[in-house]
């Protein structure tokens, strides 16, 4: 699972700047080792239109081994066999969720160590925690909480599979390795890089150089 989490791109849609299948292709080219399909906020597309942006991305993700997670839609999840569910708090209850998904990858999104335990007794396969720093990529996002957090709860649960997530860029991945994450999650690093593949390469090096010198 750590190993996993290294490079998470997290994209829908609304993020994009370009066809977001061209968007994925260059950033599986660029070495990410993880995708989250969430489509949301304004102009998200909904129904078959949603479904199928959903297909075509998953299949990209199927031809490379890359693990493939939807966010919030565990009915999508189910109807595509994701191999994935990423949810927040305020969505279905992860408990629950794990119930209807068996043993498909089960994210949960944190914010403090209460959550981290929460997301652990639902048997959660990893955490997102965020947001790091501020972001423009989710309009509902809470308070930056910084890389304290990140070293508190690696300080109190030292095995959990976490990513984090939030205005994470170039220039901030390597302390956020440090602090103790397991990886990186992104949406505007690499959605918005002039050029996509070489943002990613960059990104990637950082990571699993930094993970390696331990
Ligand atoms: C989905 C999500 N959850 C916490 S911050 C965030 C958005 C991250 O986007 P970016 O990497 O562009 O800051
Ligand atoms: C809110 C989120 C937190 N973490 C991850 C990995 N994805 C999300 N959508
Ligand atoms: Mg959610």
């Amino acid at each position: 699972m750590k190993q996993k989490l290294s490079l998470y791109f997290v994209m829908g849609s609304v993020d994009c700047m370009k066809d977001p299948l061209a968007v994925l292709d260059e950033a599986i080219e660029g070495g990410i080792t993880m995708f989250q399909f969430r489509e949301k906020g304004k102009g998200a597309l909904t129904g078959v239109a949603k479904y199928r942006l959903a297909e075509k991305l998953f299949e990209r993700c199927l031809a490379h081994n890359i693990p493939f997670i939807v966010n919030d839609d565990v009915d999508l999840a189910l109807a595509l066999q994701a191999d994935g569910i990423h949810v927040g708090q305020e969505d279905e209850a992860a408990e629950r969720v794990r119930d209807r998904i068996g043993n498909k990858y089960l994210g949960v999104s944190v914010h403090n160590l209460t959550e981290v335990k929460k997301a652990l007794a639902a048997h959660a396969d990893y955490v997102g925690l965020g947001p790091i720093f501020p972001t423009v990529s989710k309009d509902d996002a809470k308070q930056a909480c910084g890389l304290t957090m990140i070293e508190h709860i690696r300080a109190h649960e030292k095995h959990v599979p976490l990513v984090a997530i939030g205005g994470i860029t170039e220039q901030t991945a390597e302390q956020v390795i440090k602090a103790g994450a397991d990886g990186i999650a992104v949406i505007s690093a690499i959605c918005r890089a002039e050029h996509i593949c070489e943002q990613t390469k960059r990104l990637y090096e950082i990571v699993m150089r930094t993970k390696q010198e331990g």
